[in-house]
C-alpha cells in the first residue's frame, strides 16, 4: 500500500527526525537521492552534460542547488537560475559556486540549452501557481522541450512547483515534469489530478521519515498485492449462494446496453451469481448475451441500481435501499438518491464529475469538481452519508468516519468511454455481494477496471477501448494484480500512474 501524508504531518515528522540528526543531514540525504536520480536520467554519464537548476528561496531551492553542486563536481556544466538572489539558499548557492557552477538572475536569463533542468522553485512550502518570474523561466524551458530534437528532461524536486502538495490542486501556471523525485513520503498532490498529471514518473527517496509520520495518512493507493489480498477466494465448499448473488437493476429500452455491460462485469466480479431485474425486453437482451443470469426479483446479497435506467419514476432506488443488503447507486440512480442516506448497510455511490456537481448543487460545476477532487469526495461523504467513489482520471474512494481516502493508481484517460462506468458498477456491486466493504469493493473495482484498460492498451497501444472489451478482460484475480515497472512520463502524455521504484510510504 502506498500512502501519502499532508504537509503538516511531514513538517512534524521532519522536526522530530531533525532533532536526532546533525545539522543539514536530512537535506543531504534528500540531495543524495536526488543526484542519483539525475545521474540515471542523464544516462549514467555526467561529465560535460549541461544542467540548469531553477532555484526558489526555500529549502526546495536548497536541495536543487546542492544537487547542482554535486553534479558540477562530477564535471557537469551547471547554471543556477535564481528567482530571488538575495533570498536564495545560502549554503546551496555557496556550494554550487565553490564547485564551479554559475548563477544568474531569472530576470536576465535566457535558456541556452541543457540536457537536464531541475525544478527547485518550491516544494511543500509552495502556495498557489508559479509566480510570474518562475512562470517565465519555465515557459522558455517548455518551448525548448517542444522544439524538434531532444529537449531537456525536466525533473521536479519533491513536487512540481505550482501543484498543491496537500490536494493536487493547480490554481495557476505549474511545472509539468518528466520525473518527480519526492522525499520522505508521497504527498497527496502527487497522486490526485490535476496535480498528478504534472508529475511524470514518480520516484521516491527514503530519508528516514517514515517512523516519525504520525496520524492516519491522507491517501492510500492500493498496490497489486493489496488488491490480491482483498479479492474474494472461492473455497472448496463455495456455492453460488455462499459466494453471493448480486442483483442488477440497470438499463431501459432507451439504454439497453447499460444492462448488458453491468451484468457482464458483475458476472466476472467473483460473486456466485447475478440476478437481473428490468423491463422484459431488456431482460431478454441480457439473457441472450448471458444465459447464466437469474432473471426477476429475488434474494440477493447486494444491489446495483441505476446504470441506464433513465428517470427513476418507479422508486427503484428507494426499493433497493429499503432492503437489508449493501447497495451501489450509480448514474441515473443518483438523481433519485434521497440523501443523506440513513441505513445500517453499506451504501456506495459512484458519481462522475457531472453527477457529483449535481449532487452538490449550485455553484458546483463538473470543472470545479475536477479541479478540487479531494475536497469534493470528502464533501460528498459528509452530505450523503455514503461511501463515495468519485470517478475520473484519479478515482477517489472515501467513506464516513475514515480520514484516509483511497486513490486509484491504474486509471487511464482511455477509460473515458461510453459504458465504462456501467462496467465499474457491476464489478463493484459484485464485490459487495461477496462481503467486501463498500470502501474495499469500490477501490478494488476501480483498480481492476483500470488494470483491464491497461491490459488492452498493452496488447494494442493506442487502441480505442470500448466498454465491452473491458468486460472481456475482467476476470477478477487474473487481471491487473501484477506490478508494472516505472515508466518515464512526458510533457505531452500526462503522467503514467505513479509507481515508485522503492516505496512503502
Ligand atoms: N520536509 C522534509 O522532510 C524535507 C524537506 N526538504 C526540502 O524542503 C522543502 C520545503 O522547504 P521550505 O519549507 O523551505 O519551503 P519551499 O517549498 O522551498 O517553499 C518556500 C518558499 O517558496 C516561496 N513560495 C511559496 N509559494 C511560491 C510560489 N507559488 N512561487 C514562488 N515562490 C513561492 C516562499 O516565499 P515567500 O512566499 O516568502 O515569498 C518561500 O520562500 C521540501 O519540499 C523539500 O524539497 C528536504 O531538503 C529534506 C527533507
Ligand atoms: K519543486
Amino acid at each position: 500500500m502506498r500512502t501519502a501524508f499532508s504537509v503538516d504531518q511531514v513538517r512534524r515528522a521532519e522536526a522530530a527526525l531533525m532533532a536526532q540528526l546533525p545539522e543539514g543531514e536530512l537535506m543531504q540525504r534528500a540531495v543524495a537521492g536526488l543526484v542519483a536520480s539525475c545521474v540515471r536520467h542523464l544516462g549514467g554519464r555526467v561529465y560535460g552534460k549541461r544542467v540548469v537548476v531553477v532555484a526558489g528561496s526555500g529549502d526546495n531551492g536548497g536541495d536543487a542547488l546542492y544537487a547542482g553542486a554535486r553534479l558540477a563536481r562530477r564535471g557537469a556544466v551547471v547554471e543556477a537560475v535564481l528567482l530571488d538572489e538575495a533570498r536564495a539558499h545560502s549554503g546551496g548557492l555557496a556550494a554550487l559556486r565553490a564547485s564551479g557552477g554559475r548563477a544568474a538572475n531569472a530576470a536576465d536569463w535566457t535558456f541556452g540549452g541543457a540536457e537536464l533542468v531541475l525544478d527547485g522553485v518550491v516544494g511543500i512550502g509552495g502556495r498557489g501557481g508559479l509566480r510570474p518570474a518562475a512562470a517565465a523561466v519555465f515557459a522558455q524551458v517548455e518551448r525548448a522541450r517542444r522544439a524538434p530534437g531532444t529537449g531537456p528532461i525536466l525533473l521536479a524536486v519533491d513536487i512540481p512547483s505550482g501543484v498543491d502538495s496537500d490536494n493536487g490542486e493547480v490554481t495557476g501556471p505549474a511545472v509539468r515534469a518528466d520525473v518527480t523525485v519526492t522525499f520522505g513520503t508521497h504527498k497527496p498532490g502527487l497522486l490526485i489530478s490535476p496535480g498528478a498529471e504534472h508529475v511524470g514518473a514518480l520516484e521516491f527517496v527514503d530519508i528516514g521519515l517514515t517512523p516519525h509520520l504520525e496520524g492516519e495518512p491522507v491517501l492510500q493507493a492500493l498496490e497489486a498485492q493489496d488488491v490480491q489480498a482483498l479479492l474474494p477466494t472461492a473455497s472448496a465448499e463455495s456455492n453460488k449462494y455462499r459466494r453471493g448473488v448480486v442483483g442488477v437493476v440497470a438499463g431501459s429500452t432507451r439504454y439497453p446496453g447499460a444492462a448488458v455491460l453491468a451484468t457482464g462485469s458483475a458476472l466476472r466480479s467473483g460473486a456466485g451469481a447475478v440476478r437481473f431485474v428490468g423491463e422484459s425486453e431488456v431482460s431478454a437482451g441480457v439473457l441472450a448475451q448471458y444465459p447464466e443470469v437469474l432473471i426477476g426479483a429475488g434474494r440477493v446479497q447486494s444491489w446495483v441500481v441505476g446504470p441506464g435506467i433513465g428517470l427513476d419514476d418507479g422508486g427503484q432506488v428507494a426499493a433497493a435501499l429499503a432492503e437489508q443488503v449493501p447497495v451501489l447507486v450509480d448514474a441515473d440512480g443518483l438523481a433519485a438518491l434521497p440523501h443523506p442516506v440513513h441505513r445500517p448497510h453499506p451504501t456506495l455511490i459512484t458519481p462522475h464529475a457531472g453527477e457529483a456537481a449535481r449532487l452538490l448543487g449550485d455553484p458546483w460545476t463538473p470543472e470545479r469538481v475536477e479541479a478540487t477532487r479531494l475536497a469534493v469526495v470528502l464533501e460528498l461523504v459528509a452530505r450523503t452519508g455514503c461511501t463515495v467513489l468519485l470517478k475520473g482520471s484519479t478515482t477517489l474512494v472515501a467513506e464516513p468516519g475514515n480520514p484516509t481516502v483511497r486513490v486509484n493508481p491504474t486509471g487511464t484517460p482511455a477509460l473515458a468511454t461510453a459504458g465504462s462506468g456501467d462496467v465499474l458498477s457491476g464489478l463493484a456491486g459484485g464485490l459487495l455481494a461477496t462481503g467486501r466493504t463498500a470502501y474495499d469493493a469500490g477501490s478494488v473495482a476501480a483498480y481492476l477496471h483500470g488494470a483491464a484498460a491497461r491490459e488492452l492498451l498493452r496488447e494494442r497501444p493506442g487502441r480505442q477501448i470500448i466498454a465491452g472489451d473491458l468486460v472481456e478482460v475482467l476476470t477478477a484475480g487474473a487481471v491487473g494484480t501484477t506490478p508494472e515497472p516505472a515508466r518515464r512520463g512526458t510533457a505531452a502524455t500526462p503522467s503514467t500512474p505513479p509507481r515508485a521504484p522503492r516505496s512503502t510510504r
